[in-house]
């Protein structure tokens, strides 16, 4: 089955309703200009009530390395996702499992970041919207990803209603979900979010 990540969420009651609709991992934004952005403190109440077995992702645009640290050093994060110009360089040198984040408008070469974040955990493809890092419910013409030896994850405007076709086309490892499944930035709708799951049953 095709994993998933909701992103974005903001509540402890939020992350809890993720994990009980079968959500293997939760995106916390620690990016200060998103809606959608937590404080320290507030991630931190998140990551407990999140139960085993499900991962929890920190989201950065272009931080100042001294923030990822602050970060890390109070939220107990398992992989951390760098969704802005960050170079292999700065993604490295954290030494935590990464996602690097491809903005992506049409069928995208994924040789040379493939090459260059070799040692990133998978490349997640998302929709380039001009002005905006992501969250933004806008999607790419979806294509056939080739088969890596990297997972790759799809996100960009996917909801309950688009995310089978989405699967069936890309064929992705995993699929990344924010703006689809909330009532408002950074609120969960927790019957999206059921939905949605429920929709990838059997994929
Ligand atoms: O969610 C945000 O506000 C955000 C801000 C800046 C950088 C990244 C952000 N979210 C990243 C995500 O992982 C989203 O899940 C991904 O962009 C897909 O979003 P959506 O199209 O709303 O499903």
């Amino acid at each position: 089955m095709v994993r998933v990540k909701i992103c974005g969420l903001t509540q402890a009651d939020d992350v809890r309703a993720a994990a009980r609709a079968g959500a293997d991992a939760i995106g916390l934004v620690f990016y200060e200009k998103s809606p959608r952005a937590v404080s320290i403190t507030q991630a931190r109440k998140m990551l407990q009530a999140l139960p085993p077995f499900v991962s929890s992702v920190g989201l950065f645009v272009n931080a100042d390395p001294a923030r990822v640290e602050q970060v890390l050093e109070h939220c107990p994060l398992d992989i951390l996702q760098f969704h802005g110009d960050e170079t292999p360089e700065f993604c490295r040198r954290f030494g935590r499992s990464y996602l690097k984040v491809l903005r992506v408008t049409g069928e995208t070469d994924l040789r040379h970041p493939l090459d260059d974040y070799h040692d990133a955990q998978g490349l997640l493809l998302d929709c380039a919207v001009p002005g905006q890092w992501g969250g933004s419910g806008q999607r790419f013409a979806w294509w056939r990803l080739p088969e890596l030896d990297k997972p790759l994850i799809l996100a960009g405007g996917l909801q309950a209603d688009n995310v089978q076709e989405a699967v069936r086309i890309a064929q992705p490892y995993g699929v990344d979900v924010s703006s689809g499944v909330e009532r408002s930035p950074g609120s969960k709708d927790h019957d999206k979010m059921a939905e949605f799951m429920a929709r990838l049953q059997g994929l």
